[in-house]
């Protein structure tokens, strides 16, 4: 991976970057799923549903499909969200865990005076808990989840709202994530991304999406921030 100009500002995806949140994201689905009367699915066709917050990952699972069927009723969809939010805040974090390479690296990353940020589609409920149970929210200057604005990733809002914010240019901001969500919501904004391969993105390979740098691990992050900070 090649080295890369100064970055001033990181924002990082949630899940599918930092943790793997799809156990219990699976788990509270088909809990809702049960109660609703409806067919489960395994974790991993469910892993393949997440990215673009929680009331399409409750669609998709309506539907079963990652293709949303239109003809959802609103109240089936009311029904289904108060279910999924009351199982999810329950068993938010028993089987999710951290990537292998993620708290070393931040802890590192802390270390090197460059502002860490949270930009997720998760919604804010849940995002908070979840990076406390992983002790994990100390590290983070700004925390925006999917529902802290209008629109979320790959909508470029969040990471220009970020940008004004922290009071950086777009060209110091690095988005780090696993989706092309995340890849197009940097192209959008004009700032540069890292793809990691081990994430969701919907079964799709990160690079497929051109994101400026790939890596296998966050502590590839590291290096490349390390690189800009002291070049
Ligand atoms: O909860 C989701 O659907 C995706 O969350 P993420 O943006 O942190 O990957
Ligand atoms: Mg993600």
């Amino acid at each position: 991976m090649s080295q890369l100009q100064a970055v001033k500002l990181i924002a990082f995806d949630l899940d599918g970057t930092l943790v793997d949140s799809a156990p219990d994201l699976a788990l509270a689905i088909n809990a809702m799923l049960l109660d609703l009367g409806r067919e489960q699915f395994p974790e991993q066709t469910i892993r393949h549903w997440v990215g673009n917050g929680a009331e399409v990952l409750i669609k998709r699972a309506l539907s079963g499909s990652s293709a949303i069927s239109s003809d959802i009723e609103e109240s089936l969809y009311l029904q289904a969200k108060d279910l999924f939010v009351q199982h999810y805040s329950e068993k938010l974090c028993v089987a999710s865990k951290l990537y292998d390479g993620v708290a070393e690296s931040l802890e590192q990353l802390s270390k090197l005076n460059v502002p860490m940020t949270i930009v997720t589609n998760k919604p804010g409920v849940f995002t908070q808990p979840l990076l406390e149970a992983l002790n994990l929210a100390q590290y983070f200057d700004v925390v925006l989840s999917g529902d802290s604005l209008p629109r979320k990733k790959p909508d470029p809002l969040p990471l220009q709202h970020l940008v004004e914010r922290c009071e950086v240019e777009m060209a110091d901001l690095l988005m780090v994530g696993d989706s092309k969500n995340d890849i197009q919501a940097a192209k959008a904004a004009g700032c540069r991304s890292l793809g990691l391969t081990y994430g969701y993105n919907y079964g799709e390979d990160i690079a497929l999406s051109g994101p400026d740098f790939v890596a296998d691990s966050l502590v590839s992050l590291l290096e490349l921030i390390k690189g800009s900070v002291t070049a």
